[in-house]
């Protein structure tokens, strides 16, 4: 990919759609409440509905890998015509595959989604540290030499992460130091070198959920993109984001899914919903 940086491409589609990402997830429920079959060819009626309704108005689209594979190689193939039909419409693509493996796999990885040419490849990817934030180098290195970007999950939305993530460890790497900080902020704190001196904005993201309340997370040096997930379905407004991320809040990027696409079949419905959660955001965010 050539041009700027995925923070800098970023920042310029948040100033000119507004700061909303909506997911891309076809559960089976939503596919029947649109009255389409749990099949491929329901799936992929879904898929290109959304990307009609959201890509020439939002600025990111979070298509969920998981929900595509489920329909094996066809499914995947609908995944990577979301990615290629959602970009030449002007959204950026954030895809969320959340992987995360030993340096030497996730070289793969990075090739599969990060590298140019690849028909999987998006904007950025969602990936996960729980190997070692060191385990990620090849997808940070790969993301910076084609201009895209990582989000990489620090404190999930999800109840369950709490036990793993608010972990004290001894040290921003886990070992040595002294005092202890949570796992989640070693997280923060190891994005927050790598984005040191970008400008606007640098291209290491993290995920935060909207839903985890007041957290002691210091988020003030990193620099980069906050994806917040939790909107709606899972219980967070757009009043949650200010306790979450105080004077961060400028970098954060609410995500919701099932709450907007429960408003389909009909593309006007479904985009007049996205465009309602987008303005209720930055009416609250003034
Ligand atoms: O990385 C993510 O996007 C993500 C991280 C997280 O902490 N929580 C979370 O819900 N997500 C994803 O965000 C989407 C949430 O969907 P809704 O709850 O329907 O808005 C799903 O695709 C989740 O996999």
């Amino acid at each position: 990919m050539s041009g700027a940086p995925f923070g800098a491409r970023l920042t310029e589609a948040v100033a000119a759609r507004g700061s909303l990402c909506v997911g891309i997830d076809p559960h089976p429920g939503l596919l029947d409440q649109w009255g389409l079959p749990r099949d491929v060819s329901g799936l992929e009626r879904f898929a290109l509905t959304c990307v009609e309704a959201f890509a020439g108005d939002i600025s990111v689209l979070k298509p969920q890998s998981a929900f595509f594979e489920a329909y094996g190689s066809r499914g995947v193939a609908v995944l990577e015509r979301v990615i290629a039909d959602a970009r030449s419409a002007g959204a950026l693509v954030l895809l969320d595959v959340k992987r995360g493996d030993i340096g030497s796999t996730m070289a793969a990885y990075a090739q599969a989604y990060l590298s140019d040419g690849s028909p999987l490849a998006a904007d950025a990817v969602t990936v996960s540290p729980y190997l070692g934030f060191g385990s990620l180098d090849p997808a940070i290195e790969e993301a910076a030499r084609t201009g895209r970007g990582l989000f990489v999950l620090a404190r999930t939305s999800n109840p369950e992460g709490a036990g793993v993530q608010h972990a004290k460890v001894s040290g921003v790497d886990g070992v040595g130091g002294v005092g202890g900080i949570t796992v989640a902020q070693s997280i923060v704190d190891q994005a927050a070198a790598h984005n040191a001196g970008a400008s606007p904005l640098g291209s290491i993201g993290l995920v935060v959920g909207a839903t985890v309340g007041r957290t002691d997370l210091d988020l003030s040096a990193l620099n980069g993109p906050l994806l917040a997930p939790g909107l709606g379905a899972q219980g967070a407004g757009p009043a949650d984001l200010a306790a979450v991320f105080g004077d961060v809040l400028p970098a954060v990027l609410p995500a919701s899914a099932r709450d907007v696409l429960r408003h389909g079949p009909d593309v006007t419905a479904l985009r007049s919903a996205a465009l309602r959660v987008r303005d209720e955001l930055a009416a609250a965010a003034r």
